[in-house]
């Protein structure tokens, strides 16, 4: 009961988009799907969707092959938002719908329950072209759930969204997965995928550079982030042997160091100079895993 992507591979030109990805995701999980700009997130849902035309590879869904005819399996937000601008927000969904094969009297009942979760019910006749790109985002995603399909691939669902409706659109995620759906999403805002996600891939340049259980990836990179609250001068601890990098921060500094055994050797370094307030071990950031292993920007 998975969602197999198995070796997909797709070229534009002499350009491999995506070269060989192959993941597992389980049944009514929530998966994220990480890399920097470019790396091949796009271009795997599309296949993922079978909307792309000579590819390599196979995708199923519960053991059949998975295309977009399957349409009312599938929930798709697409990275390119793309609503019809003078249609009204009812308009639209009644239209978008019907397509997906459900009747009218469903699609309005559902319609009003989800823009009243999304604080918005007052949109329901206005034109698309006269709402926010917020709200315009919201209608998107909407149209991409109301036919409560059993995989949603949401490509960047969290851009340009203010923290209100961040937190809305994070609540609704997580509903839909409560209620059983199996979700992918891409992000570039590691706060989101750290909170969502359970199972994460990264790509790089269209490979696999890390792909599992976030938990246990933080585990495997062991404590490395130390946290220092001390007025003291702490420059000098750079030149401790295996110090990575520190960075200077209002209370203190946060020092990168190679393993456990180096922040040991902080602490006692630390201790002679003076009073310390806090001296802490952290796990990894997925922000700072990202750089680490994808090799570019996130959007923290
Ligand atoms: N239709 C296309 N024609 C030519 N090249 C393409 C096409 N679509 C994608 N590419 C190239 O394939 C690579 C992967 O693009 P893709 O959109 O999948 O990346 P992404 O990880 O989604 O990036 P972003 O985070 O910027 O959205 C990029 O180098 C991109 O320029």
């Amino acid at each position: 009961m998975t969602l197999m992507i198995d070796n997909v591979k797709k070229e534009f030109g002499q350009h491999k988009a995506v070269d060989g990805v192959t993941l597992t995701i389980e049944k009514g999980s929530m998966f994220g799907m990480l890399g920097a700009n470019g790396a091949g997130k796009t271009t795997t849902f599309r296949m993922i969707l079978g909307l792309l035309d000579s590819t390599e590879g196979s995708v199923t869904w519960k053991g059949s092959p998975l295309s977009y005819k399957r349409t009312n399996v599938i929930g798709y937000l697409p990275e390119e938002r793309g609503l019809y601008p003078k249609l009204t927000v009812k308009e639209q969904l009644l239209y978008l719908m019907r397509l997906k094969g459900m009747k009218k009297h469903d699609i309005i009942k559902s319609l009003r329950e989800w823009l009243r979760k999304f604080d918005i019910e007052e949109y329901e006749n206005k034109k698309v072209e006269e709402l926010s790109k917020g709200n315009q985002q919201k209608i998107q995603f909407i149209a991409s759930v109301l036919h409560q399909p059993e995989l949603l691939i949401l490509d960047e669902p969290f851009s340009g969204l203010d923290p209100v409706n961040t937190d809305m659109l994070r609540k609704a995620v997580l509903d839909l997965q409560e209620a059983g759906t199996t979700i992918v999403f891409s992000s570039h805002q590691m706060r989101n995928v750290e909170e969502l996600c359970e199972d994460l891939v990264m790509l790089k340049r269209g490979e696999v550079v890390l792909h599992g259980n976030l938990r246990e990836i933080k585990r495997s990179y062991g404590m490395k982030n130390v946290i220092i609250h001390s007025d003291n001068h702490l420059r000098y601890l750079e030149s401790i042997r295996g110090v990575i990098s520190l960075e200077k921060t209002k209370d203190g500094a946060i020092v990168q160091v190679e393993n456990e055994k180096v922040a040991e050797d902080l602490f006692y370094a630390i201790a002679e100079e003076g009073f310390v307030r806090k001296f802490e071990l952290e796990e990894p950031s997925l922000h700072d895993i990202f750089v680490d292993k994808a090799g570019g920007d996130t959007d923290e």
